[in-house]
C-alpha cells in the first residue's frame, strides 16, 4: 500500500461505496470519509439542492475542488459516482492510498437503486442511466489499481474480496 494507508472507493451511484467504506474502516482500523458529505458541509445544502439551484457541471466543478483540495491520509475514502470526472481530485486521492473500482453491472444497479432522479446524480438532462454508465466506464477503469465485481455478492463478500485484493498488492 502507499505510504498513506488510505484507500479510495469508486464506482458509479449504488456499487456500494458508501455502505462498503464503513465496514471495511472498521476492519482495517482506518477512519472513514464520504466525499459526498465533504461537499454538503462545504456548500450548506444537500447534493441535490446544488443541482436544482445551479447545474449538473457545477456540481462536478465543487466536488473537483474539494478532492484536490483533500487531505486524507488513513482514512477509507467513498468518494461519489461522479469524482473520476476530476481528473485534479483523483490525482490528488491517489496521493494516500490504492483506488478499488467496485464494478457492478447496469441491470444490478438498477436493482439496487431506484431513486436516480432524486439522487443528485450529476448527469446531462435526456442523458440515459445507460448512456452514463457506458461512458464512466473507462473512467474507472483509468484510475482503477483494483477492480472488485460486486455482482451476485453481498457486503459481507465484496468486503473479504477487497481485503484480499488489498493483501495482494503489499
Ligand atoms: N454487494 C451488495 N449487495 C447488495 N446490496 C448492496 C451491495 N452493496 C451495496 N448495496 C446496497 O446498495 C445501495 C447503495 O449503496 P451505497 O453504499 O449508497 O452506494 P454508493 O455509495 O456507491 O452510491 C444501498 O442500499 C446498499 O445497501
Ligand atoms: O454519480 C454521480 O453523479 C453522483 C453520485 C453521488 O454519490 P454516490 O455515488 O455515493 O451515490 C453523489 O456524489 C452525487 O450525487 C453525484
Ligand atoms: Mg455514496
Amino acid at each position: 500500500m502507499k505510504q498513506h494507508r488510505s484507500i479510495v472507493l469508486i464506482g458509479m451511484p449504488g456499487a456500494g461505496k458508501s455502505t462498503l467504506g464503513v465496514l471495511l474502516a472498521k476492519e482495517l482500523a482506518l477512519d472513514f470519509v464520504d466525499t459526498d458529505v465533504m461537499i454538503q458541509l462545504r456548500e450548506g445544502k444537500t447534493l441535490q439542492e446544488v443541482i436544482d439551484e445551479s447545474d449538473y457541471m457545477n456540481l462536478r466543478r465543487i466536488e473537483g475542488e474539494v478532492l484536490s483540495d483533500a487531505d486524507l491520509p488513513n482514512h477509507v475514502i467513498a468518494t461519489g459516482g461522479s469524482a473520476v470526472y476530476s481528473d485534479e481530485g483523483m490525482t490528488n486521492l491517489q496521493r494516500f492510498g490504492p483506488v478499488v473500482f467496485l464494478d457492478c453491472s447496469a441491470d444490478e444497479l438498477r436493482r439496487r437503486i431506484h431513486n436516480y432522479e432524486s439522487r443528485g446524480i450529476a448527469m446531462a438532462p435526456g442523458q440515459s442511466f445507460e448512456e452514463l454508465f457506458a461512458e464512466r466506464q473507462a473512467l474507472y477503469r483509468k484510475y482503477a489499481d483494483i477492480t472488485v465485481c460486486c455482482d451476485g455478492r453481498d457486503l459481507q463478500q465484496v468486503v473479504d474480496q477487497v481485503l484480499r485484493e488489498l493483501n495482494a498488492l503489499n
